[in-house]
């Protein structure tokens, strides 16, 4: 499908019609070079870096400038196709292949697999997901201090961010804010069972260290949370200039700038950043094992209950009541996994439903080719 001439690319933004890609140079992968998969395992040097450092800087522009992207027509249907002619929306952080058109121009020709991806229910309950991001290695959950952290809101954004396959890193923002930002960060770490809890002021620009040694090259960060969680502002400060529009008004008096788009940024360190608008009401999608590690500590108390099949209610030797007894386990949390769990069993269910059905009218088009074939004969 790749002519000799493909290059890999990354996808910055997609806008309707279009994406932008940031080209691979010299050095980045190309295709047939198995060396150069863009698809590295987890833990590996992804391409990013690659990408990052592949247009080498004209002498007269400051390392401030990054190379600019070039925007790529998407096929009518605003599809690329996979290696096995699956079509997909592309979203940013994609990579994929591109070709060279006799007029010079560039074309897409394939979308590569995706290492990790951030996806959510799209709005109005349909069974479609939206890829937010693709080929992430780190997910900032992004909440506010002030107003109060909302626990739900947190873990359903870390469900999102488990389920995606990377690795989820909470930041409560605002901590100028609060007298006692470390009380409530131990109140939400009691709610990210395995994940880092940092509190952070983007303003006072205090916290922001551990989050900086998170930026390394080839690393693709992507931050969620609720509209005005301080995302934009964060990853400003992160970076020390400004890369993204914040919620604060503008000096021209004409109103907020929020984000609007979700855009991918290289930084000079080679890492990437990914800033998201915010995200209203998160449909969490199923995704049995994303509730076993945003849930890990329940999940871990079911272990110990008596039967195996505890639906812990009025079970003897439930250690899950005993739990909400001693007060270990929040009645909130237990609620909160309790639908989360319900969600992604139904979602299970109705994924099998869906297969299932595709089965079917597979067999049937066969059925019928092949009956065509026999009245032909
Ligand atoms: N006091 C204080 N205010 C902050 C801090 N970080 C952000 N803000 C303010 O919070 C508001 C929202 O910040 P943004 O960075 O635009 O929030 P966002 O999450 O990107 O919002 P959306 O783009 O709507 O998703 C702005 O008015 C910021 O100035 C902080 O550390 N301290
Ligand atoms: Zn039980």
């Amino acid at each position: 499908m790749a002519d000799s001439s493909a290059c890999v690319a990354r996808v910055v933004r997609v806008d309707r019609g279009a994406v932008l890609l940031l080209p691979a140079g010299a050095d980045a992968a190309t295709a047939g070079d198995p060396s150069g998969s863009p698809a590295p395992a987890a833990g590996g040097a992804p391409l990013a870096g690659a990408v990052a450092r592949a247009a080498p800087l004209p002498p007269d522009l400051d390392s401030t400038s990054s190379p600019s992207p070039v925007r790529v027509a998407l096929d009518r249907d605003g599809l690329v196709p996979d290696a096995d002619g699956a079509r997909h929306v592309p979203t940013v952080g994609d990579y994929v292949l591109t070709g060279t058109r006799a007029d010079g121009g560039t074309t897409l020709l394939e979308l590569l697999p995706r290492r990790t991806v951030l996806v959510r229910d799209s709005a109005g309950g349909t069974a479609r997901t939206q890829a937010l991001a693709a080929n992430v290695d780190v997910v900032l959950v992004a909440e506010h201090l002030a107003p109060e952290p909302e626990p739900g809101r947190i873990e359903r954004l870390l469900m999102l961010a488990w389920r995606s396959g990377a690795r989820p890193v909470v930041v409560l923002t605002k901590a100028d804010l609060v007298a006692d930002g470390a009380r409530s960060a131990a109140q939400v770490a009691a709610v990210a069972p395995g994940v880092d809890v940092h509190v952070v002021s983007a303003t006072a620009g205090t916290g922001l260290e551990p989050l900086r040694a998170l930026l390394s090259p080839g690393i693709t960060v992507v931050i969620v949370g609720t509209s005005g969680a301080g995302k934009s502002t964060l990853l400003n400060a992160l970076v020390g200039r400004e890369l993204m529009a914040t919620g604060a008004l503008r000096a021209d008096g004409k109103g907020r700038h929020t984000t609007t788009h979700r855009e991918l940024v290289v930084l000079d360190s080679g890492a990437v950043l990914i800033d998201t608008p915010g995200l209203r009401a998160v449909g969490v999608v199923g995704g049995e094992d994303a509730v076993g590690a945003a849930f890990a500590d329940i999940t871990a108390l079911a272990e110990r209950c008596r039967f195996n099949d505890c639906a812990h209610d009025r079970e003897p030797g439930c250690a899950v009541q005993a739990a909400l007894e001693s007060g270990e386990l929040s009645a909130r949390r237990f609620d909160s996994w309790r639908r989360v769990a319900r969600e992604a069993a139904w979602q299970a269910r109705r994924a099998d439903h869906r297969l299932a059905a595709a089965e079917t009218a597979l067999w049937k088009q066969r059925a019928a080719s092949h009956r065509r074939q026999m009245r032909a004969r």
